[in-house]
């Protein structure tokens, strides 16, 4: 035998224990439905984009029900800054009149849930793209928030505008879409029940539908490795107390507070465990369900 046949030889084997490596997570996740939050800031490289649609079609084929919801904070502040609409966070969350709402659908609805079904579908997946107002998915709440007046030193409620809170989720739709074998691709804009549109954060939306699922897994894929602590260290595991903790002291801010907060709240709801992980790591998805440790921050029960 030459050389170079044997060196074949050990690359195929351990190309065949790598796939090997896979079973068990097939059968711990078979059927199982994981839902998959895919932040803004982990969009726009096309490379990445691919290795994302990949992975969700993998979960697909090896027997699980992956739920995309995506999010688009950035590209729905380009949008706003071309068309010349300010636009201010407060809470975290977008101050959104009617004029930013229409932007805020057309970019999340529209050309950031299509791109994401398009991503699927070239790599063999069947999406299917859906907000919270097909079928009535999800149905939301005026968002209520407070704020303390520099000035008076009070506690001053805050208008959001058309922000809302998810209040009731139809997993029914969901369940349908599950039957037909497709990939549901959802975007956080859903209606209230005054009629009106409303803007959804992300975090929250995908947080309200993995509870509402009893899913196995939420995944968040973000810009940062994980959850970091003081020193700027990756934490593999959160407890509530330490989050609290954290969030005290200010080293959990920013965007980071409701996700973290979700990841807790969809835990109480049923979840089985909720991971933060770097999306701007080629086949973050896959490295996080299909290997033991995982990459990012697990946050469980
Ligand atoms: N302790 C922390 N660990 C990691 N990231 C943090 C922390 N505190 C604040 N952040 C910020 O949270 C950001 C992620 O939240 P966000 O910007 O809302 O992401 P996404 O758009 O992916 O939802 C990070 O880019 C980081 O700047
Ligand atoms: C109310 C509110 O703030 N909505 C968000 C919805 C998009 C989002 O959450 O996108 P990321 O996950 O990329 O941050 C917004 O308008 O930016």
């Amino acid at each position: 035998m030459t050389t170079s046949t044997t060196e074949s030889a050990e690359a195929m084997l351990s190309r065949a224990r790598i796939i090997s490596e896979a079973l068990p997570y097939m059968q711990r996740y078979d059927d199982k439905t994981i839902v998959v939050k895919y932040g803004g800031h982990a969009m726009g490289d096309p490379d990445l984009a691919r290795a994302f649609a990949r992975d969700i079609v993998l979960l697909k084929q090896s027997g699980m029900k992956p739920i995309v919801v995506h999010g688009g904070g950035p590209q729905i502040g380009s949008m706003l800054d071309k068309l010349g609409i300010k636009s201010e966070f407060k809470n975290g969350l977008r101050v959104t009149d009617r004029a930013t709402m229409e932007i805020v659908e057309m970019v999340l609805a529209g050309s950031i849930n299509k791109q994401i079904v398009s991503a699927i579908n070239a790599e063999g997946g069947r999406a299917i793209g859906l907000c919270g107002k097909d079928g009535n998915l999800v149905t939301v709440e005026k968002a209520t928030r407070t704020m303390r007046d520099p000035d008076s030193e009070m506690e001053k409620v805050i208008d959001l505008g058309f922000v809302g809170e998810p209040k009731v989720v139809n997993p029914a739709v969901l369940d349908m879409v599950a039957k037909e074998d497709l990939i549901p691709v959802v975007a956080p804009v859903a209606p209230g029940v005054d009629g009106e549109t409303y803007n959804v954060n992300a975090d929250t939306f995908a947080g309200a539908i993995a509870g509402a699922l009893h899913a196995a897994r939420l995944l968040f894929l973000t810009d940062v490795p994980g959850v970091l602590d003081r020193d700027g260290h990756l934490l593999k595991q959160l407890t509530r107390a330490e989050a609290q903790a954290l969030i005290a002291d200010g080293t959990i801010s920013g965007g980071m507070i409701p996700k973290v907060e979700t990841c807790f709240d969809a835990l109480k709801r049923g979840v089985d465990a909720a991971v933060i992980v770097n999306g701007k790591t080629a086949h973050a998805v896959l490295l996080e369900i299909f290997t033991e440790t995982g990459a990012g921050t697990l946050i469980r029960r």
